[in-house]
């Protein structure tokens, strides 16, 4: 429990902050400096091998709500250990996080672990706010995909998002293809075996700390090689020397030993351009483009890099070279209007930036009280106020006549009568 909370500050308790990932949830209190607990973002079922993974989008509504209510609790009950009832709750969301699936999340909490109130913060501004700026140009390169997203003026630029399904999952996928068909396994009946014959599929826990521990982003020169002898199919370009071999202990009783040429090679596919001249690096050039020339300069000069990926090793640096690189090209000289780029340092780790800012937010209790969506309010209207449903008939007409409405966002703990 959150120290101060002793200290008779006679208000609410402090909000619960969580932000719900595709790979890891990180979850806390709000005031705090970051999140008490990260954990995969799964649920386990007796009758399967495989966890389950909780944010999926193409799944039916009750399944989708059996499985959020069973990882919130563990969440409230294993973790947090606090009353759901007791606690606003601010849940940092993507952009493009489907309605069905917000509005299924806002109904277990409402319904099922009946919270006084819920905020959803999108994680781009979240972000912004932890180094007390109003506008900046958000990077998040996360598990399934990097997206870019301008903030000016505290307002998200949301017809300049710019997206690619470039990110922890797609390097996983091509490392386990790596491993499996350049790598060797020594076992105690023998050395320099086939991966596939000795232990099948590596899994996906394996090939992510293979990654963490192993992998890492070249600097743009090198990187340049490494691509250019990859896509030079008559073999004259030649390939920088390769980082040294590692062997990695699986099970306790194998080595598998890996390349070295996989450790640097697997990472450039984040920033080789695609059929379509596309990078991650050209994401954040084209949603500049796409934002207000005077909004610009502001926007690049004020870079935040947020998610788990940009977390590997020499990220930033390449990223920061492959824009300089590409801001010289025709497409981009012309159009940009601005040449400098500077990346921010925000004062959490990439992976916790954006629950940081939330835990932020949440600390500013008449903010949150009148930023929220109240039981009440959703008792009401049964559903919660989104930006993409601006078609659909105002919060404020689904009352029944002659009951009166509540506030819009109400504050639940407010103590004024
Ligand atoms: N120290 C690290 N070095 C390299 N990669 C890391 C590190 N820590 C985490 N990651 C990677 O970051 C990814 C998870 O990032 P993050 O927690 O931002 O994603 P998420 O929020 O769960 O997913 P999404 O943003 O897609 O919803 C994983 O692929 C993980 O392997």
């Amino acid at each position: 429990m959150p120290l101060f909370e002793g200290l008779g500050s006679g208000g609410e308790k402090t909000a619960v902050v969580l932000d719900l990932g595709a790979a890891y949830t990180k979850c806390g209190f709000a005031g705090e400096t970051g999140p008490r607990f990260i954990i995969p973002s799964e649920i386990q079922r007796p009758n399967l091998q495989q966890p389950i993974k909780v944010v999926q989008y193409n799944i039916n509504t009750e399944e989708l709500y059996s499985n959020l209510k069973e990882f919130i609790h563990i969440l409230y009950f294993r973790h947090l250990l606090v009353n759901p009832r007791d606690r606003r709750v601010v849940i940092i969301e993507s952009i493009l996080c489907p309605s069905h699936f917000r509005e299924t999340l806002a109904k277990v909490f409402f319904k099922h672990f009946e919270v006084p109130s819920v905020l959803f913060a999108p994680c781009h501004l979240m972000s912004v706010m932890t180094l007390g700026i109003n506008s900046a140009l958000v990077m998040d390169c996360g598990y399934t995909e990097t997206l870019v997203l301008p903030v000016y003026e505290g307002i998200p630029i949301l017809s300049a998002w710019e997206a690619l399904p470039l990110g922890g999952k797609a390097i996983h996928k091509e490392l386990a293809g790596f491993l499996t068909d350049q790598c060797t396994v020594d076992t105690d009946s023998g050395t320099g075996q086939n991966v596939s014959a000795v232990i099948g599929s590596i899994p996906e826990d394996v090939v992510e700390d293979i990654k963490v521990r192993t992998c890492f982003v070249s600097d743009l020169q090198r990187g340049l090689k490494i691509q250019e002898a990859k896509f030079n199919l008559e073999g004259t370009a030649e390939r920088p020397a390769p980082p040294p071999d590692v062997d990695y202990p699986l099970d306790g009783e194998k080595i598998l030993h890996i390349k070295g040429p996989i450790r640097d090679s697997v990472i450039e596919m984040l920033f080789e351009q695609d059929n379509e001249e596309k990078s991650i690096a050209t994401l954040v050039l084209d949603t500049l483009v796409k934002c207000p020339i005077d909004a610009r300069k502001t926007l690049s000069e004020n870079l935040v890099i947020i998610g788990g990926t940009a977390m590997l090793p020499g990220f930033l640096h390449r990223l920061l070279a492959e824009i300089r690189l590409l801001v010289e090209k025709p497409k981009y000289r012309d159009a940009l209007a601005t040449k400098s780029f500077r990346i921010h340092s925000p004062p959490a780790k990439p992976n916790c930036t954006a629950w940081l800012g939330g835990a932020i937010f949440g600390a500013l209790q008449d903010i949150l009280g009148s930023r929220s969506v109240s039981r009440d309010l959703y008792n009401q209207t049964g559903r919660i106020p989104d930006w993409c449903s601006l078609s659909a008939p105002p919060l404020e007409s689904l009352y029944d006549t002659g009951k009166t409405p509540p506030p819009l966002m109400k504050r639940a703990f407010s103590t004024e009568k």
